[in-house]
């Protein structure tokens, strides 16, 4: 936001100090404060960006300081549950616009953030009933001059496209990672001497916060259950043609699955965002 100057005064709040001073070190914030309650004070518009299991918390503790008018949006990585947590909350008058960037790395805190983040990224407004028109078109436009493609669409729809597009492939790479561990036990210690690029992937996935990725299992529970059921009935087709030496059927399979990456590089949605300690994109 500042980056496009965006927004005329940026605040902020983090509940630790050390937090807080880095937040002003680096230009994120003009001013940060120790409460969020103090911090929303004026503001026209609030961003609240914690992990999911803490936006309705947050939201209770803001509501009474929040400016009529104001819009308040967050980047929850699931939205049926944030909408539930956070709209009860919402004084009238109060613009509540969900959100959530579909752009981030493994990394946490005011350093991982860089202004090319959302270049090129979608972000997904989710709306709620009764909305008026114009505070939704507001955040498109703050998000599109962070260089994000805008896209709406309902809670539950957004819960079910995440938990296959972002949430399962988490979880797979968090258990891809703990097999290797388990068997590092074994191996001494080879799983890490000769890591290669594949499974390195899995590691910066399974590098990713555990209170975020917690919370999101947690809250996106029923869609998450429902895709990794279609994933274990895959994996097992696949164990059966292993099994059996099906080569056609594996090959066909590779086939269509390399199409897919080949479809979302020519989208543009890989990324040449700066290397905060990814492994190179192979192409
Ligand atoms: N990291 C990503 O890739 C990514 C991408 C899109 C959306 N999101 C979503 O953005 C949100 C924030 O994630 P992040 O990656 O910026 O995490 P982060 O760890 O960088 O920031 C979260 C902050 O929330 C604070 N916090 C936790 N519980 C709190 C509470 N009860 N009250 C007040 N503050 C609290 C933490 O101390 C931390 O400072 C999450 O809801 C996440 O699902 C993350
Ligand atoms: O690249 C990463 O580290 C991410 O996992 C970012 C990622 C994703 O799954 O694409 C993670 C969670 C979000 O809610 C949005 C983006």
């Amino acid at each position: 936001m500042r980056a496009a100057g965006l927004a005329g005064e940026i605040v902020g709040h983090a509940r630790t100090e050390e937090t807080r001073r880095t937040a002003l070190e680096i230009g994120l914030c003009d001013q940060v404060y120790e409460t969020a309650a103090e911090a929303v004070r004026g503001a026209d518009l609030v961003v609240l960006c914690v992990p999911v299991g803490a936006m309705g918390e947050v939201a209770r503790d803001i509501a009474p300081f929040l400016e009529p008018g104001a819009t308040l949006t967050d980047v929850g990585s699931v939205k049926q549950a944030v909408i539930e947590a956070v709209a009860p909350h919402v004084p009238v008058g109060v613009h509540f616009v969900p959100g959530h960037p579909l752009a981030g790395t493994e990394h946490s805190g005011p350093r991982a953030g860089f202004a090319t983040l959302f270049q090129n990224r979608w972000c997904l407004l989710v709306p709620v009933d009764g909305t008026p028109p114009e505070p939704v078109a507001r955040l498109r436009r703050l998000w599109e001059g962070m260089g994000a493609n805008v896209d709406e669409m309902d809670a539950a729809h957004h819960d079910l496209v995440l938990a296959v597009t972002s949430h399962t492939p988490h979880l797979i790479a968090y258990t891809m990672v703990g097999v290797a561990d388990d068997l590092r036990r074994v191996t001494d210690s080879e799983v890490i001497k000769y890591s290669a690029a594949g499974f390195r992937d899995f590691t910066r996935i399974a590098a990713s916060d555990p209170t975020m990725w917690r919370d999101v299992f947690l809250t996106n529970k029923d869609a998450t259950l429902e895709i990794l059921g279609r994933f274990t009935e895959e994996l097992f087709a696949l164990q059966r043609a292993i099994r059996r030496g099906d080569g056609d059927h594996l090959h066909a399979y590779f086939t269509r699955t390399r199409a897919i990456r080949r479809g979302i590089i020519d989208a543009g949605q890989d990324t040449d965002a700066p290397d905060f300690g990814r492994t190179k994109v192979h192409r």
